[in-house]
């Protein structure tokens, strides 16, 4: 028995007209509760992982395995459920509508993950991104930094199990990535959510109790280095 939140075997995956696999993670583990912060170059394939990881994208072979559940043989619409109650996913593109307002947005997500939303948690959320003022606003309105913040709140408002944040804080200054991270570990603790964070943002390791690249990833699961901050 393992108490792994996400474990990952023998993945593989290779875009159409590439010439070799982009991805070859022979064997990667999450707990429950932990939190990597996950970096490489541009063009290394850290989009295509959480995709995979996400339910978004099918690799070409290999195992994702969520509390125990193997994502790729679930059905589509089995993966879409577990996505809903489970996942939250902050991408880089943000997908939230933009007709409707922040908290239309949020309602949506606890809509599609069976909850009903509690008023004080919605205004500590909003308050923490610092959006209380942007609640009743369309996202079409939003600047792209009150955009990623909407979307920030999102993926956190139905407590999932485990977060993944693709560049979470590319269009944040300090203070408002201070808050969000702070938020985030805040979240973390409170409900034991798994956390993986991709970015090139340097000022988020020191949030992290493990930090590797993709190419560590890729390494044979014997020789795998991980860098402890
Ligand atoms: N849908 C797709 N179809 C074909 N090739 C793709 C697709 N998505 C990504 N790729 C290719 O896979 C490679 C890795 O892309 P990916 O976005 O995963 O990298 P990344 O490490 O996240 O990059 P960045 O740090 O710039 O966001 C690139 O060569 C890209 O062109």
């Amino acid at each position: 028995m393992t108490d792994a939140l996400l474990e990952l075997n023998n993945l593989q995956h290779q875009w159409p007209g590439q010439p070799r696999p982009l991805l070859h993670i022979p064997h990667f583990c999450l707990q429950a509760g932990e939190r990597l912060f996950l970096h490489g170059p541009s063009g290394s394939g850290k989009s295509t992982l959480l995709q995979i990881i996400t339910g978004l994208q099918c690799p070409n072979s290999g195992s994702v395995t969520l509390q125990g559940t193997s994502l790729w043989q679930l059905s589509a619409a089995r993966r879409d459920h577990w996505r809903a109650r489970q996942l939250g996913f902050i991408s880089q593109t943000l997908n939230l509508l933009p007709y409707l307002t922040v908290e239309e947005n949020l309602q949506l997500m606890l809509h599609f993950a069976g909850q009903k939303a509690e008023p004080a948690w919605l205004q500590h959320l909003l308050g923490s991104l610092n959006l209380t003022g942007q609640r009743q606003q369309r996202v079409s309105q939003l600047s792209i930094g009150q955009q990623q913040r909407a979307a920030i709140a999102r993926a956190l408002v139905h407590r999932p199990a485990l977060i993944i944040a693709d560049e979470p804080t590319s269009a944040l200054d300090d203070d408002n990535t201070a808050a969000f991270m702070q938020l985030l570990l805040q979240e973390c603790a409170d409900t034991g959510a798994g956390l993986l964070l991709v970015s090139h943002d340097q000022r988020l390791r020191q949030y992290f109790s493990r930090v590797c690249s993709l190419q560590e990833l890729q390494q044979p699961a014997q020789t795998m280095q991980e860098q402890p901050v």
